[in-house]
């Protein structure tokens, strides 16, 4: 299998192209190739496969073999490699992904090859229930959420993948390692969620740590910086746009008055291709 090994802000992955479908035992290949001592090493496997709906689509498998709806940093990964390998001339493009259906991405490119990419990620979901959670509200702000005799207030949005937006006063310090794998499981939602822990410094920044349902910490999530803004504007945190500060760098993120729709924009990187 050639791949090439591809990462959004340190969000890394192994993509794939050249299947015409996903192979039945991409979850075993995930949980193989992603281990980081005994394989490749990624939070994710990616496959850039044919669309009938738009120019490619995309699917992604965690590091621990289930398959996630939508992901930020990959569909960038995906929108740099398919036009640095020739596969289309265009610097507007659509991705069809699983959960969020075809997004119109934007590239950047300077000298022949991508280096920024601006996604349409869509209208985030803010229903509870459709979320999901097991709450029937809309949205879902200020709940709680208790683990180990300590109390969280979380905010719920789905960006086509399940997030819960937790503040915190030190976002970068935060004990991703205790908390994370609690939230992640926990029976308030019931397809697990990703968790984001973030610290509000201006209307214009926020610093965000996560802790991903299927991977465990990442460098970035750009459906966690997504639903971070959303989030922070729900909240009365921030404006309809900022810089959202991971650990692997910055993504700088919108939510249109006008329609709804949120916009990422970010950087995409290829490290190097192999076959395995
Ligand atoms: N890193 C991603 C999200 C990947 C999927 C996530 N772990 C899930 O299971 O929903 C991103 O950049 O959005």
């Amino acid at each position: 299998m050639q791949f090439t090994k591809m990462h959004g802000l340190g969000n890394d992955f192994i993509v794939v192209h050249g299947e015409t479908s996903l192979p039945a035992d991409a979850a075993e290949r995930a949980v193989k190739l992603c281990n980081r001592y005994f394989g490749i090493g990624a939070d994710g496997l990616v496959y850039i496969l044919p669309s009938e709906r738009a120019d490619f689509k995309m699917r992604i498998i965690n590091s621990d073999g289930s398959e996630a709806e939508q992901c930020g940093n990959a569909i960038r990964c995906v929108a740099k490699y398919v036009y640095d390998n020739g596969l289309i001339g265009r610097e507007a493009i659509t991705i069809e992904t699983l959960g969020a259906g075809v997004q119109p991405v934007q590239l950047e490119v300077e000298g022949g090859s991508v280096r920024r990419v601006r996604v349409d990620m869509g209208e985030p979901i803010l229903n509870g229930l459709d979320v999901p959670t097991t709450i029937d509200a809309n949205p879902v702000i200020g709940q709680t959420v208790e683990i180990d005799g300590r109390a969280f207030k979380f905010t719920a949005v789905s960006m086509g993948n399940p997030h819960a937006v937790i503040y915190v006063d030190d976002a970068v310090g935060f004990d991703l390692a205790t908390w994370g794998p609690k939230l992640e499981t926990h029976p308030l939602f019931p397809r697990k969620i990703n968790v984001e822990f973030a610290k509000v410094n201006s209307a214009e920044q926020v610093d965000m740590r996560v802790w991903e349902r299927g991977a465990g910490p990442t460098l970035a999530c750009g459906t966690g910086a997504c639903a971070t803004l959303v989030s922070s504007v729900l909240n009365g945190l921030t404006g309809r746009s900022a810089t959202i500060s991971l650990a692997g760098g910055d993504l700088y993120i919108e939510w249109s008055e006008d329609n709804n729709r949120v916009y990422m924009t970010g950087p995409a990187e290829a490290v190097y291709t192999g076959t395995v």
